[in-house]
């Protein structure tokens, strides 16, 4: 079977593996609004392509934390990659090591850091990390995977309790009795007898955690903290205060909190009718003006409808690029590093999370449905297609290099 695009793997993925299986890594919280307008947010996107700009050659390169990768997209952390290919996190870690690409390993890996390093010595890679009730426990991963190698820590902030994914309520999923949380492998197989979520005592993560945390964190290791899960700017500006290098926008793919932003989106406009125009023009007169307005070229027209924002009224309403990720970046202003992750599924996506600003982004499901296909062999499958496509993106609005991707490609349309 040609594999041509990610849904291809999606499909696949859908058809080999358990029910359960299938429902977890497929999960969203509740009714999964979330997690849907994730992919729905980049298919409202337009880009405005630029041309006669010899494209001949395309250099899709990009750096993380100083650090130069083949192009801009990763691995955002996922739990047991054992449950879609029996080699598990081994498989990720050669496949990102052969593309030349950040691997985010998860806390919940079904095989240990020390397998994963062994694996793929000269990988680029970054450690997913939750804070326990137990700091000592905490502590013990960072030292661990600092000595490692890793290059840098993810501190997960959106689960303080796992949001309520229903399918896996009603499977009662958990991890089957030979796979294991190999990183913590006897320690919280231990406490049994403790209520239990997936397979992992449910108390192990600290809901008290808080912004003093980042400090506790920073005073035990010397690498580099991102914190992933910020969705506001208000948070973003702690983030930065607090001296952290860099920020993953992200909402956990719609599996934390359902009713969230999607992670790049354009907030929900309506059409206000101000006089006497006829309701069948209201649609046209409405995109002449957005298009006006996103070129920046709006003036004081005498026009008879305006759009109005349904956000918040410090989001100005003028500007219907503002989403959570160009919300971040404009507050952040190029002080620490912002990536993005969260339904990206094509290489236009990548090109149009990168032309809101965003650094690098990251992939979830799209990973684990490449190592249900072939394992490794899978998951360089789709990465490959995500270059490739991100590559003829690119070449095709006139883009010969990331440092040409800017604000000024994007466009946005209604629904
Ligand atoms: C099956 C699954 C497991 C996940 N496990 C983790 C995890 O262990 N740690 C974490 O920080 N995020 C976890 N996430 C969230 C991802 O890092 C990421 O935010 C999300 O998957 C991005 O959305 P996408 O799947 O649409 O690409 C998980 C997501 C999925 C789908
Ligand atoms: C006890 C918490 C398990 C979390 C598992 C990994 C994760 O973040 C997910 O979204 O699933």
């Amino acid at each position: 079977m040609a594999m041509v695009c990610l849904t291809d793997f999606e499909e696949y993925a859908k058809e080999h593996l358990s029910k359960a299986t299938w429902d977890y890594y497929a999960a969203g919280a509740d009714e999964c609004c979330t997690r849907d307008d994730n992919l729905l947010a980049y298919k409202r996107i337009r880009l405005r392509p630029r041309i006669l700009r010899d494209v001949s050659v395309s250099d899709t390169r990009t750096t993380v934390q100083g650090t130069e990768i083949s192009f801009p997209v990763g691995i955002a952390p996922t739990a047991f990659h054992c449950l879609a290919w029996h080699e598990g996190e081994v498989a990720t870690a050669r496949a990102t090591e052969a593309l030349n690409t950040c691997y985010i390993t998860s806390t919940y890996s079904t095989c240990s850091v020390e397998e994963i390093v062994a694996a793929a010595p000269n990988g680029y890679r970054w450690f997913q990390l939750y804070v326990y009730r137990d700091r000592k426990l905490s502590e013990q991963i960072v030292h661990r995977v600092e000595a490692l190698g890793y290059k840098a820590l993810v501190l997960t902030v959106d689960v303080p309790y796992t949001g309520k994914r229903r399918n896996d309520i009603r499977n009662q999923f958990k991890l089957p009795p030979h796979l294991k949380v190999k990183n913590f492998d006897g320690v919280f197989q231990q406490e049994t007898a403790a209520p239990e979520e997936y397979g992992i005592p449910a108390n192990t993560l600290d809901p008290s955690i808080s912004w003093k945390d980042v400090y506790w964190l920073q005073s035990i290791t010397r690498l580099p903290i991102i914190i992933k899960g910020i969705l506001t700017k208000e948070d973003a500006e702690l983030a930065v205060e607090h001296g952290v290098q860099g920020i993953i926008v992200s909402n956990h793919g719609g599996r934390q909190l359902d009713g969230g932003p999607a992670s790049v989106s354009t907030p929900p406009i309506r059409l206000v009718m101000e006089s006497h125009c006829p309701p069948s023009d209201a649609t046209s007169q409405v995109s002449q003006n957005e298009g006006r307005q996103l070129l920046g070229r709006t003036t004081a027209r005498n026009t008879p409808n305006r759009l109005e924002s349904l956000t918040s009224p410090d989001c100005p309403t003028a500007d219907y690029r503002i989403d959570a990720l160009s919300e971040i970046v404009d507050t952040v202003q190029g002080r620490i590093e912002i990536y993005v992750d969260g339904g990206i599924r094509t290489g236009s996506d990548v090109l149009k999370a990168l032309a809101l600003g965003a650094k690098c982004v990251f992939i979830g499901r799209p990973a684990v449905w490449g190592l249900a296909y072939k394992g490794e062999e899978g998951l360089r499958e789709v990465l490959q297609i995500l270059n490739d496509e991100f590559r003829l993106s690119m070449a095709l609005s006139g883009c010969r290099n990331v440092a040409e991707i800017n604000r000024n490609l994007i466009q946005c349309s209604k629904l």
